[in-house]
């Protein structure tokens, strides 16, 4: 098959290979402490959308990583050294110390900075996407410590699929909760891109105590998420999303993701879900609006 980019001499030697890079939500994302080194001790149960980014890679064998960003965000994000698929590529060349090549394309849906760890899920699905074309096999430890490198949030976007995760991102467990499985969730952002850091930097060193997923009801009734106050601060519109996705009909959460600016809301149905997105989208035809269900463990 001929690759999409007519203008690239790389002999293709594969088919290509395609990956979803599934956006991530904090169903509830409690803090719990600032660490020595830096990062802060989080308490969060992530769950995946069925949708996200696109990756799609063809094998070379010349030792070059070429990507290429097409989509609705890609005009904002640069394919340069610095990219997480460039990254993630890189760090798997030095893990396997070849220098096979590949192509990738990356179609970029998912607003970048904002919360649903866009760039977080590109590099894990760019770690699945060349184990596969390269056909190698990594023993699991080893490629989470080469996730956690690229980010505290890729070790959980490898698997991509509902757990809990401890520390700054490199304790996993996976982690069912009846109700979550396909659950209708609409994912809302209001077109500002927020930092991580700086979210983080704002959070007041308060412990407002664990997490217990036990259950929907108590994610929902009790699940918090300590990093909206500081992103509020910084993005006061973030307040306007979460007020109207909680007005809607059939809602059984709204809350913010991450570290904002997103937001998300789970529904009861699919039928409450699309009248949602639909007054969100009337209402704010700037706001970018995904419909979407959880993906299944
Ligand atoms: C807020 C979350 O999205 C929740 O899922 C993640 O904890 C953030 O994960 P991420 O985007 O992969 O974050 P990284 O790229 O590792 O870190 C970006 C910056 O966020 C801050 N950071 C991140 C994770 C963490 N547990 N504590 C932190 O303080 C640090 O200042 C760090 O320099
Ligand atoms: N492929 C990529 N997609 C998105 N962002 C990328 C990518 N490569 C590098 N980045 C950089 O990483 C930063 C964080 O992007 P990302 O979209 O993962 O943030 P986020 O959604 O806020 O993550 P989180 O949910 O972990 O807080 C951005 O500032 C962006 O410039």
């Amino acid at each position: 098959m001929p690759h999409p980019d007519a203008g690239l001499d790389v002999d293709m030697l594969t088919t290509p290979v395609t990956e979803i890079a599934y956006a991530k939500v904090n169903v509830a994302l409690h803090v719990r402490a600032r660490r020595e080194d830096g990062y802060h001790a989080l308490e969060s149960l992530f769950v995946f959308a069925e949708d996200g980014d696109r990756l799609q890679g063809w094998a070379s064998d010349d030792g070059a990583i070429h990507l290429t960003i097409d989509g609705p965000f890609g005009a904002t994000l640069d394919a340069g050294p610095d990219n997480l698929v460039v990254r993630a590529a890189r760090a798997l060349q030095a893990y396997l110390g070849e220098q096979r090549g590949a192509a990738i394309r990356l179609t970029k849906n998912l607003p970048v900075a904002s919360g649903i760890g866009g760039g977080s899920a590109d590099a894990a699905a760019a770690l699945r996407l060349l184990a596969r074309l390269w056909i190698v096999r990594i023993d699991d430890g080893e490629l989470m410590g080469l996730a956690l490198d690229l980010g505290s949030d890729v070790p959980a976007c490898v698997p991509s699929v509902t757990q809990m995760v401890m520390g700054r991102g490199e304790r996993q467990a996976r982690h069912a909760v009846d109700g979550l499985d396909a659950c209708s969730m609409l994912l809302v952002n209001p077109g500002v891109g927020v930092s991580t850091a700086q979210v983080f930097a704002g959070w007041d060193r308060v412990d407002r105590g664990p997490l217990d997923g036990s259950s929907l009801g108590v994610l929902c009734a009790m699940g918090r998420n300590d990093l909206e106050a500081a992103a509020l601060a910084i993005a006061p519109v973030i307040g306007d999303v979460l007020a109207m996705l909680a007005a809607q009909e059939d809602v059984l959460l709204a809350r913010m993701s991450g570290s904002g600016a997103t937001c998300f809301a789970l529904f009861r149905s699919d039928r409450a879900l699309a009248a949602a997105a639909q007054a969100v989208r009337r209402a704010n035809p700037g706001w970018w609006v995904m419909e979407t269900r959880i993906r299944s463990a």
